[in-house]
């Protein structure tokens, strides 16, 4: 297995393709929009690491809801193995790894509980199977079989007047977004002769550097 990139030359990602404020929201917005109409798979998936108590970072895939000048939003169960770990560091970096354009973006920052008003806002959207699913799950507990959780989330539903019923659920409290705001930013495309073009946004004394890093 081995793929070349770049084709004949590269994508032309420079420095200077970031720009405006913070420096790099438009080209992000801008490749997550090539992706959307690129049609590849879930191109607002992101791979989030935290780390637990002991220092141990662990990895796992989430879909990125908001996009704005704070940084980039998700939404998970605050009990969860990620939810906890951020509890203890709250720090997070966060991959989108759009293999079929041949690039990549890292945010890299603190994190921070997005307000109730937020999650509320975005809660709404959900279909409501969804919502209830979310109530259904202790994320990241052990459960004894298929059989059990599928009990659990009918016993929610039936509480809450059915999957079908109209009667508004309210959000957890136990669910909400996050938000990274990064201090490191940093786009990837690909390359010949594995010569990529990686650039770096970093937010030192509250400005952003840009620099261009070998591949
Ligand atoms: C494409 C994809 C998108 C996902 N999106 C989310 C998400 O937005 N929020 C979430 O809590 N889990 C999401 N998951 C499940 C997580 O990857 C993970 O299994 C779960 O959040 C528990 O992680 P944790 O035990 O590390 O906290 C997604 C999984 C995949 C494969
Ligand atoms: C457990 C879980 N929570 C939340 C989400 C976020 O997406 P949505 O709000 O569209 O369900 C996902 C997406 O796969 C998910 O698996």
């Amino acid at each position: 297995m081995r793929v070349s990139y770049g084709g004949s030359g590269t994508g032309g990602l420079t420095p200077d393709s970031l720009s405006g404020e913070p420096v790099w929201l438009e080209l992000f917005e801008r490749w997550l929009a090539e992706g959307v109409s690129a049609q590849i798979p879930e191109p607002n998936a992101m791979v989030v690491a935290t780390v637990d108590a002991e220092g141990v970072p662990a990895t796992r895939t989430v879909l990125c809801k908001g996009v704005d000048a704070r940084g980039i939003v998700f939404y998970t169960n605050h009990d969860s193995d990620k939810g906890r770990d951020i509890a203890t560091h709250p720090v997070a970096s966060a991959t989108f790894p759009w293999i079929a354009m041949e690039r990549q973006v890292h945010f890299r920052g603190p994190v921070t509980q997005v307000s109730r008003e937020e999650t509320r806002a975005y809660w709404t959207t959900r279909p409501r199977g969804s919502q209830l699913g979310a109530i259904a799950s202790q994320q990241s507990r052990p459960i004894a079989s298929r059989a059990a959780l599928e009990e659990q989330a009918a016993d929610v539903a039936r509480r809450a007047g059915g999957v079908d019923g109209d009667a508004p659920i309210d959000v957890p409290d136990n669910w909400g977004g996050y938000l990274i705001a990064p201090t490191v930013v940093e786009f990837w495309q690909g390359g010949a002769n594995r010569l990529h073009d990686r650039v770096r946004a970093s937010l030192v004394d509250g400005r952003w550097d840009v620099s261009r890093l070998q591949p």
